[in-house]
């Protein structure tokens, strides 16, 4: 890592998941002194001991909705990665209640127990399903956001910064589409695809590690970072993976799930109005005027507004050979592309 976490203690919630495996990774090469991992279930949490096998990862049992197993995790911690979340959408949409628990309580745990401990730095993981968010999983994100947010307007002297990430789908995520995809192809199945037509932002795991990298060495009180990814048609997708599987390009439509949009939003007008761009990356700042408006009416509002939402309709399109490379580049699929068939592999 390009930051100073030699030395250091990282707590990072939801930790066996995808993101968190990968920043336990890369915690320990940056010479970590101690990484712990607070998630619930146990037994993934033996299959991660087992395959690190360095006593330098500690296993934290708990749930970020009780915060005294939170309180218990973060003593002594110095930064926090919070991948902790009820991510998946229509399991979301229909137990709504589930998600504020998690995401929304949950999150604000995670930051008042940072708080309480003198953590430096807390980075959240949000999601552009939380811009203008339709379904349960993004409102919960949103509000995840807005926690974040009044901590930072609330607490200027506060010892933690708490700041958040917002990025699109990673892809070969644990329970997305392009495992599955890759599934139904090698069954000799046709892939099952919503909508050709939906877009969505597409980006990999060691990009999404990068964000949180660079949220974490650069974020002020409350900003959010972006990532201004590339994104891609659902229907492209199916067709890349035919391609790099050798199977015909038929797919199978299903229609929109529930709680699904059309195309994606990664940042809103208003956002984009006040965001500083950081090449690769836009940071929203919290807005930190306090309710006093009158105060703030003599000197107007100088930003305005963008013109636009960054959206995956109107972010770089990729097209089905830039897909293949992507999708050839990650470890998960050469892997599956050499058990399928060792020749498309090479
Ligand atoms: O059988 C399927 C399943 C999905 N899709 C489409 O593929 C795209 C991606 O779907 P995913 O389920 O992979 O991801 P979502 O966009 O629904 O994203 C959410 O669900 C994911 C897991 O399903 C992750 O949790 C992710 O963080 C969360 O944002 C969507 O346009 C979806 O409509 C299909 O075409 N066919």
């Amino acid at each position: 890592m390009g930051i100073g976490v030699a030395g250091c203690r990282a707590l990072i919630t939801g930790g066996t998941g995808s993101f968190g495996c990968t920043m336990v990774r890369r915690l320990l090469d940056g010479d970590a002194a101690e990484v712990r991992v607070l998630s619930r279930d146990e037994a993934k949490q033996d299959a991660m001991r087992r395959q690190l096998s360095d006593e330098r990862v500690r296993y934290h049992v708990g749930d970020v909705r009780d915060r005294a197993s939170v309180d218990r995790a973060v003593r002594d911690v110095d930064f926090v990665f919070h991948a902790a979340a009820l991510k998946q959408v229509p399991s979301c949409e229909f137990f709504p209640l589930e998600a504020v628990r998690t995401n929304v309580l949950g999150s604000a745990n995670v930051i008042d127990a940072a708080e309480a401990a003198g953590v430096r730095s807390v980075v959240m993981l949000s999601t552009d399903k939380a811009v203008a968010p339709v379904n349960a999983m993004g409102m919960t994100k949103a509000l995840m956001e807005k926690v974040a947010q009044a901590h930072a307007r609330d607490n200027p002297n506060s010892p933690t910064t708490v700041s958040c990430v917002r990025y699109g789908n990673v892809m070969y995520s644990r329970g997305s589409v392009i495992p599955l995809f890759i599934e139904q192809i090698r069954a000799g199945q046709s892939p099952t695809v919503t909508d050709p037509t939906m877009t969505r932002f597409l980006m990999s795991l060691p990009e999404s590690v990068a964000l949180v990298e660079h949220a974490f060495t650069h974020a002020r009180p409350g900003d959010v970072f972006i990532h201004k990814a590339a994104a891609s048609t659902v229907g492209d997708l199916a067709a890349a993976l035919c391609q790099l599987f050798g199977a015909p390009e038929k797919i199978e439509i299903l229609g929109v799930r529930h709680g699904e949009k059309l195309h994606e939003t990664l940042a809103g007008r208003e956002e984009l109005a006040r965001a500083q761009d950081f090449g690769g990356y836009l940071r929203v700042p919290v807005d930190c005027r306090d309710l006093n408006y009158a105060l703030y009416f003599h000197d107007g509002d100088p930003t305005g507004l963008a013109a636009t939402d960054f959206t995956s309709a109107n972010a770089r399109r990729l097209a089905v050979p830039e897909i293949v490379e992507l999708l050839r580049a990650l470890p998960q699929v050469r892997a599956e592309l050499a058990a399928h068939d060792p020749a498309l592999a090479s």
